[in-house]
């Protein structure tokens, strides 16, 4: 089938599977707190020796890029910080006290929202306040996102001094139509300005965040700024679909549908930003990021140790994840928990001294093998069935197979080249939830 064909085809609402189950099909009724902190307890005991991983979730921005995605509170008054982050501590405390003893953490990110909408100064009392109730794993890996526009020397040297090592700057598009449509401004001087800096200071990884389908992206539009973005040689590059989820992220009614390239426009922004990265020397590691190959990200693909987790891939795979901060998830790999997504709800629990999670799903023996199969082909792009694939999955698999996406025998799943654009269809066959109980709205965005 041609490409045009395909697209059509596939592009369907499907979930970007960071989860299985995916949020919209948790059984929150279920799911308690008590049963959580038990599971957290347990999935410790088998990784204490190993570390665990850490994100918290620092929602501020000082203004609205319409299209996103993430959770964010949007104020220019900084007198939220020193709240937010005493809530945080408070927070990380809860669970060093289920644990019984100070964790080693093996990872560590912090996420939003904007984290360089902190202080540096302020950042540094929330690290510092993590650290002193925590080890560290001797690979230890610490991450943070930062916006181009804020970011100043003064918060990589601060973060670094901390154990900061991988940073990620929201770039986008460069094109000033693209920008003024999604209210988000950055130019690619401030971005090396950071980036530049960043290595003098002896950051070992810098990622870039671009977006194809944004509105008013153009192909000539989108060539400049990856040519812009290659000529700064970032470590890692992700290259996200963008997910027009209006129902859920009102801001994304600032433009209108007019100003969104159709779906065959949206898939020649993909396979030109590929090309155009692959040429360069960025090889596609797992869904929508790319890696140098001297990347420890590439690295970990080809030695097939390549973990998915809320964070996006990951080589430091754990199997507890506590999230700290608004609307933050955990998982313990056989419970998942979400924090409350409004900043006044999440400080209010904290301040009755309660463990602020208010959503969940305790996993059933199906699920983990379900999350198996899906996170086998996000990561390793194959899956095997050692009893031989099930005849229903088999049936879902079908079209894909006709259509040359994938390749299977009686116990294995393997992704063709073509299907590497199409992993989300793929995983879908295995969603048993979604199968049972199909959405009457639609909660995702389109695959492609
Ligand atoms: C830094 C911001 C984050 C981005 N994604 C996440 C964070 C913290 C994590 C995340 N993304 C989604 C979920 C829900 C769980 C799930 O369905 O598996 C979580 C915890 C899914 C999601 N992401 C975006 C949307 C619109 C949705 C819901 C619907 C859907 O699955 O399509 C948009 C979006 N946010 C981020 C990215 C990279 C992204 C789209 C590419 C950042
Ligand atoms: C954390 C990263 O998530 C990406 N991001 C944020 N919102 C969206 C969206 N609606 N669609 C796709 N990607 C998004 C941006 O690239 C940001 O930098
Ligand atoms: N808020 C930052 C930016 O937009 C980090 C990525 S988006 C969560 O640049
Ligand atoms: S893209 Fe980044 S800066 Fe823009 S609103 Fe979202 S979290 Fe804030």
């Amino acid at each position: 089938m041609e490409t045009a064909a395909l697209l059509k085809k596939y592009n369907v609402a499907a979930p970007r599977y960071t989860s299985y189950p995916t949020v919209p099909y948790w059984d929150n009724e279920n799911f308690n707190a008590n049963g959580w902190l038990g599971s957290v307890a347990s999935t410790y005991a088998t990784c204490r020796e190993e570390g665990i991983s850490l994100y918290i979730h620092l929602p501020f921005c000082e203004s609205l890029c319409t299209y996103c995605g993430c959770n964010t509170r949007i104020t220019k008054n900084h007198s939220v910080e020193l709240p937010y982050i005493a809530a945080v501590l408070s927070e990380w405390r809860m669970y060093v006290d289920v644990l019984r003893e100070k964790p080693k953490l093996k990872e560590l990110h912090l996420g939003g929202g904007t984290p360089t909408f902190f202080s540096a100064e302020n950042l540094g009392l929330l690290i510092n306040g993590i650290l002193q109730n925590s080890t560290l794993a001797p690979d230890a890996e610490f991450s943070f996102e930062a916006h181009p526009a804020n970011t100043t020397s003064e918060h990589l040297t601060t973060l670094y001094s901390l154990g900061f090592k991988r940073l990620s700057l929201g770039i986008q598009d460069f094109d000033p139509k693209v920008q003024f449509l999604i209210n988000r401004f950055q130019t690619p001087q401030q971005v090396a300005v950071v980036t530049t800096k960043a290595r003098e200071i002896g950051y070992t990884s810098v990622n870039f965040d671009l977006i194809y389908g944004l509105p008013g992206q153009t192909i000539p539009g989108l060539a400049d700024t990856i040519a812009a973005v290659i000529d700064m040689k970032p470590d890692r590059i992700a290259f996200y679909s963008y997910a027009h989820v209006p129902w859920l992220k009102p801001g994304q009614r600032h433009y209108t549908e007019k100003d969104l390239p159709l779906a065959d426009e949206k898939f020649a922004l993909y396979q030109l930003g590929r090309q155009l990265l692959d040429a360069a020397g960025y090889k596609d590691v797992g869904m929508d990021h790319f890696a140098l190959n001297s990347d420890s990200l590439f690295q970990a693909m080809t030695e097939q140790k390549l973990h998915r987790n809320f964070m996006g891939y990951t080589n430091k795979h754990t199997h507890l994840l506590i999230g700290l901060g608004v609307s933050a998830i955990s998982d313990s790999w056989t419970a998942f928990a979400q924090n409350p997504k409004t900043v006044e709800d999440y400080l209010n629990k904290i301040e009755q001294g309660r463990l602020p999670v208010e959503k969940g799903h305790f996993l059933t023996g199906e699920d983990i093998e379900v999350r198996k199969h899906i996170l086998n082909i996000m990561c390793k792009e194959n899956t095997m069935y050692n009893e031989g694939i099930p005849e229903q999955v088999y049936g879902r698999l079908l079209p894909l197979l006709r259509d040359k996406l994938i390749w299977v025998t009686e116990k294995e799943i393997r992704i063709t080249t073509k299907g590497r654009s199409f992993l989300r269809n793929v995983c879908m066959a295995f969603d048993e939830k979604l199968w049972l109980k199909q959405p009457k709205t639609q909660l995702f965005s389109s695959s492609i």
